[in-house]
């Protein structure tokens, strides 16, 4: 029995067959997700504290997130001009006398990435046509800002967040590049690169950079950057609730820690919770390195943004899970650049979601 699923998840998967109705999407986002990964590690090992500003949110943005969206954004409008893109970031800080430096340091990055091999393996075809002659400051800046499309009920748009978890990438922790197609408001494809999250969570020496891949009704997926094979993950089965182990943000201005600690202990919970930066969590999950992953709102009235939560969402539904918002409701992408029709996000293993979303409900009526 043992032998026979370690067969079944040696199996070689290309998602590229007939099968995949986005094939050459699902080809092209591994191909822009991997090139971006990359250059973000690249920018994080030359990373200086000048390379990052405090956008008007007060949160950071740095040389990494905005050369992502730029190379992101100009494979994806080459191979699709008809799709938007609804992006994380834009330039108009970069435009500032201020930001000069800021803003010559991406072009010098993202010109290093077309002229390089890095992240081009197998899908090298795709960056070819994009060529590798040297682009101006003003051609990314106008890359970057491809990225201020509006998700709608109907139709292809792109959700990218080029590097999630900002705070993460700053202190050395977990960060992930995360691209979704949507198709009619719902994910359809979600690619996602984990640069610092190892192939096996158990296997510390296993190696960094782990790519996750998931096609609606074709599976989910994971790969290491260096190795082209895809293995099929799957949440892990779960016999007691008690046993199950949770997720949550690093920031605890980003989700409501205590409430999930409350919900924890309404379930039975004992073990701690596994604190996390980014769509990394969707990521382990997914693979059953942990089970639930509670994100309740700390303040009303925050909307979630749709590149937070859409590769995530596709790869937990491939892979034996379920997404709600706290209401039980399903998430809602296409109702512009937020998850406005939604309150927070209940992510878990399908047999036990129900379950879990009972024990978010009284946690929030005992407020
Ligand atoms: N107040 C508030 N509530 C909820 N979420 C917020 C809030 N403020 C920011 N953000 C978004 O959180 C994204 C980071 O994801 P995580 O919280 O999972 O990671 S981390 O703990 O911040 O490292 C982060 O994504 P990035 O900006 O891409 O890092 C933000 O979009
Ligand atoms: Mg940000
Ligand atoms: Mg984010
Ligand atoms: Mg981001």
């Amino acid at each position: 029995m043992l032998a026979r699923l370690g067969a079944l998840r040696r199996q070689m998967t290309s998602l590229t067959s007939a099968t995949n109705p986005y094939a050459k999407e699902t080809a092209v986002a591994i191909s822009a997700v991997l090139k971006a990964s990359l250059v973000a590690d690249r920018v994080f090992q030359k990373l200086v504290s000048t390379d990052s500003v405090t956008k008007d949110d007060k949160s950071p943005v740095t040389v990494g997130d905005y050369t992502a969206q730029a190379l992101v954004s100009t494979l994806l409008h080459h191979h699709f001009p008809s799709y938007g893109i609804v992006g994380e970031e834009d330039s108009k800080d970069l435009k500032t006398v201020q930001q000069k430096v800021l803003s010559d340091k991406i072009v010098h990055f993202a010109n290093w990435a077309l002229d390089s091999q890095a992240g081009t393996d197998q899908d090298h075809s795709y960056w070819s046509p994009i060529g590798k002659e040297q682009r101006t400051e003003t051609e990314w800046h106008e890359a970057i800002d491809r990225g201020n499309a509006e998700s709608a009920a109907t139709g292809r748009t792109w959700a990218l967040d080029p590097i999630d978890g900002t705070k993460g990438f700053l202190r050395k922790g977990q960060y992930a590049v995360c691209l979704a197609l949507i198709q009619d408001g719902e994910p359809v494809l979600g690619v996602t690169g984990c640069p610092n999250l190892p192939i096996d969570f158990e296997d510390n020496t296993s190696s960094k950079g782990t790519l996750f891949v998931a096609v609606k009704g074709q599976g989910a997926y994971q790969r290491s950057f260096d190795n082209e094979q895809l293995t099929p993950i799957h949440f892990a089965p779960i016999g007691s609730l008690a046993d199950a182990s949770f997720c949550e943000s690093v920031e605890a201005g980003h989700s409501d820690q205590s409430t999930n600690a409350r919900i924890a202990s309404l379930l039975g919970i004992t073990k701690q919770p596994t604190r996390m930066d980014s769509q990394a969590k969707y990521c382990s999950i997914s693979r059953g390195d942990g089970d639930i992953y509670l994100r309740l709102p700390v303040k009303a009235g925050y909307q979630e943004k749709i590149w937070d939560h859409a590769s995530g969402t596709v790869l937990v539904g491939e892979a034996g899970g379920i997404v709600t918002d706290m209401h039980g409701k399903k998430l809602d992408f296409g109702q512009g650049r937020t998850l406005k029709a939604n309150q927070g996000v209940v992510a878990a293993n399908k047999d036990v979601h129900a379950k879990v979303l009972r024990a978010v409900q009284q946690a929030l009526a005992d407020k």
